[in-house]
């Protein structure tokens, strides 16, 4: 057994407490094998004054839309889509999505996130670049069928299906696949009734965007007569394996519906508010028993894709939702970057025990906005940032070492980033 060992530190438990205590990892097997005092490994990961919390899981992304970061802000999400963001996809080459990836996975090791879920386009890329940089994902080719042809929404959706269908298992078993339909209202209803039975006889989970904005629901309640999420149900959609990104307009009985099919919810606060989309009804969600999970879109709505300022902006907009500061509390919000993010997407990650997967974050406590600490589950979600996190550990696999990514070459990605986002955006402008 090759060994891992991170020590010094205090371990964040499933129940939210807070104890000192060693981590000691089987590199072989990627699982954690110990939790306690004394532990040493052939190979160590300093966590002295800092904080050991599961890595975190990032519900929901475009992690390639890195390149479109800061092109076109300050608009609703209908046109922003329209006038700013579908344009410049069009452009999108293959190497255009493997270098957005690249520049996403780089920002989210750098975050502490070792797991992420990703609706885009060119998922072999996408998913090349997760096998060489260790984390988890959940990823698929994202259908649309509006403004398309028979044949052109049919070729959409078979091949949703066809790369969940290829790409699962791939990295040693770090990525998954799920089956995409971007929305209830960019899919149409023949193609949702001929292509979710596939999907189930093939077993892959389906995720999409719903509810998010109100000009998602009233197209669907004015052509269908019920809201969208009855909708979804009546088109098979809502099974337990199931997640949704957004779910901002829900009314009571789409609770209910979401709570009693035991499909989850992905709340994105930073891109709900950046596009003015909506608040999310998060507390009576997860009051009503609906698994919540947290993930920041693409980094053109957010615009980053770190999981901690995620935290921060899902507190602070759960209690102006509920109209009450005791709703969505710092613990609520910390279940929800990990063992919520994590149940949504089907992975065992998310909790630090023995024989969970090794997949954990180092942060840093010694600084001026993480002292005095009476707290560290309230640090996490209000005080810390991305630059805190000091280690980022995936499958017990060490992907960045005092704050060095060991799997990316950090100033090449960056490089090759901006220069395509430039190339890009000039070919879009004509
Ligand atoms: C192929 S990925 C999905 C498609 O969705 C676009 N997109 C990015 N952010 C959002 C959002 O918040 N709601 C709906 N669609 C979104 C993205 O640009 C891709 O074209
Ligand atoms: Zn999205």
């Amino acid at each position: 057994m090759t060994t891992l060992s991170i020590t010094g530190g205090r371990v964040l438990g499933p129940d939210a407490t807070v104890t000192r205590a060693d981590v000691l990892v089987d590199q072989d097997t990627g699982e954690i094998v110990a939790i306690g005092d004394d532990l040493s490994g052939e190979e160590t990961l300093d966590a002295s004054n800092a904080l050991v919390t599961p890595g975190f899981v990032n519900g929901h992304s475009h992690v390639a839309m890195t390149l479109l970061r800061g092109h076109a802000d300050d608009k609703p999400l209908d046109s922003w889509l329209r006038e700013d963001i579908w344009p410049v996809e069009a452009e999108l080459t293959a190497e255009d999505i493997r270098i957005g990836a690249e520049l996403g996975v780089l920002e989210m090791i750098k975050s502490g996130t070792t797991a992420f879920s990703d609706m885009y386009f060119e998922v072999e890329e996408i998913a090349d670049v997760v096998d060489q940089a260790g984390v988890r994902a959940l990823l698929g080719f994202t259908a649309i069928t509006v403004g398309k042809d028979d044949e052109g929404a049919r070729a959409d959706m078979e091949e949703s299906l066809e790369i969940a269908r290829k790409l699962d298992g791939r990295a040693d078993g770090r990525i998954n696949t799920t089956f995409q339909p971007h929305s209830l209202t960019t899919v149409s209803e023949a193609y949702l009734d001929e292509f979710v039975p596939k999907a189930r006889e093939a077993g892959v989970p389906i995720h999409f965007h719903a509810n998010e904005t109100v000009n998602e629901v009233e197209p669907i309640v004015d052509e269908h007569g019920v809201r969208p999420l009855e909708y979804a149900t009546e088109r098979g959609l809502l099974e337990p394996e199931d997640f949704i990104a957004h779910g901002v307009h829900v009314d009571e009985r789409e609770i209910e519906l979401l709570a009693e099919t035991d499909a989850s919810v992905i709340h994105c606060p930073a891109s709900n508010m950046k596009l003015a989309s909506g608040m999310a009804p998060v507390q009576k969600l997860l009051d009503a028993g609906v698994t919540v999970g947290l993930g920041t879109d693409g980094a053109a709505s957010n615009n980053d894709l770190s999981m901690l300022d995620e935290a921060r902006d899902a507190a602070m907009l759960g209690k102006l939702a509920a109209d009450d500061a005791t709703a969505v509390t710092a613990e609520t919000v910390v279940r929800m970057m990990t063992q919520g993010s994590a149940d949504a997407l089907g992975l065992d990650s998310g909790q630090l025990e023995e024989g969970a997967p090794a997949d954990l974050a180092v942060i840093d406590l010694e600084s001026p906005h993480l002292t005095p600490r009476h707290d560290l589950v309230s640090h996490l979600v209000y005080a810390a940032a991305a630059s805190d996190v000091r280690h980022t550990v995936c499958d017990g696999q060490v992907l960045m070492r005092d704050r060095e990514v060991l799997t990316l070459e950090e100033s090449a990605v960056l490089e090759r980033a901006q220069e395509a986002a430039v190339a890009l955006v000039g070919r879009a402008d004509g």
